[in-house]
């Protein structure tokens, strides 16, 4: 299944979940591959239509293209028959087509091109970089729409004419405007994915452009509830939505916002808290303080969200260190 044709594979990740697995490290910021393989077998004992290795959860940015290779080939053959596995791509145009050959090698079914390092760039540069890459692979390519790479739809066209194997545009900036043109000229030869942190929060409106899918960081520690969530979106039902976002999305987006980069260090806590702990993450990210992570601990047990415990089961109220305080819009 590894091996699916791009359009395929397009038309198989828009249809259920999507997610981005850790990486595990050992205490001394190795890759811990025991941990990483562990955890890709359960993340795809589950329904997940497609885990991207080595992405921004993935901390692919903190890893040298050696070890990118080696997580996504360590993914690849953890993964469940019939999941697949894509990569990212990322950093200098030459790296990020290193980046794809060496996915492809591994029987990744596809990339993810991560923005550009550092430097700002324009449409044209875009085209070229994003052309390189997908001129240098026959596997599916998905672009990042965020930080230095905002794609104008009219870029996104040209790509799409030039390459038959751009199959996806994922966002993580969540400009309505953007979106909606991208999606009235693309939403047809492009599928369109969520990528905005935390993507559950935004899920739900985002289905109205076009953005069938997303991809669930939280998926890592509580996949019931992010299926669970995900069926809700899927059926537009909306009580049921802003239960579970009432429940435990906006309390834990509350813990995720004390500090910078915590969007990724906070997946790590919630794997601890839930008894499968993959390790710290590396500078420049901190991982979460022990007050941070005993308010997580609590909230993933309040909610129910433990793994194993029915996603709808009754839960306890959140604790009060995380409910919205006064600045945040609590009366
Ligand atoms: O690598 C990434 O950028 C992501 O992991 C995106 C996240 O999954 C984001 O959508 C989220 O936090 O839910």
């Amino acid at each position: 299944m590894n091996q699916l044709a791009p359009r395929d594979l397009a038309a198989h990740l828009a249809q259920g979940l999507l997610s981005f697995p850790v990486t595990a490290f050992r205490p001394d910021l190795s890759v811990d591959e025991d941990a990483c393989r562990e955890h890709i077998a359960w993340q795809s004992s589950y329904d997940v239509a497609g885990l991207f290795a080595a992405g921004g959860t993935g901390e692919g940015f903190s890893l040298a293209p050696e070890e990118t290779a080696r997580v996504v080939r360590m993914a690849v053959e953890s993964a469940r028959p019939g999941v697949p596995v894509l990569a990212s791509a990322g950093g200098a145009t030459w790296q990020a087509i290193r980046n794809a050959a060496d996915a492809r090698a591994a029987g990744a079914a596809g990339v993810l091109v991560l923005p550009p390092y550092l430097t700002a760039c324009d449409q044209d540069g875009l085209f070229a970089h994003v052309s390189a890459i997908c001129s240098a692979t026959d596997i599916g390519v998905i672009v990042y729409n965020r930080g230095t790479a905002v794609y104008a739809p009219e870029t996104l066209a040209r790509l799409a004419e030039a390459h038959e194997n751009l199959i996806g545009f994922k966002d993580g900036i969540g400009d309505i405007e953007q979106l909606a043109r991208v999606h009235a000229l693309m939403g047809e030869r492009l599928f369109l994915l969520g990528g905005l942190p935390t993507a559950e929060t935004f899920a739900l409106p985002l289905l109205q452009l076009g953005m069938s899918t997303y991809s669930s960081a939280m998926f890592n520690f509580a996949p019931e509830f992010a299926l669970a969530f995900y069926a809700d979106v899927r059926a537009q039902d909306r009580a049921a939505v802003t239960e579970k976002l009432t429940r435990f999305v906006l309390p834990y987006i509350t813990i995720r916002d004390r500090a910078k980069g915590y969007g990724v260090s906070i997946i790590k806590a919630g794997l601890r808290a839930v008894g499968r702990d993959c390790g710290p993450v590396r500078p420049p990210l901190q991982d979460l303080s022990a007050r941070d992570q005993a308010d997580l601990a609590a909230l993933i047990e309040s909610a129910g969200l433990v793994p194993g415990v029915a996603a709808d089961a009754s839960p306890s109220a959140a604790p009060a260190s995380v409910l919205p305080g006064p600045a945040e819009g609590r009366a």
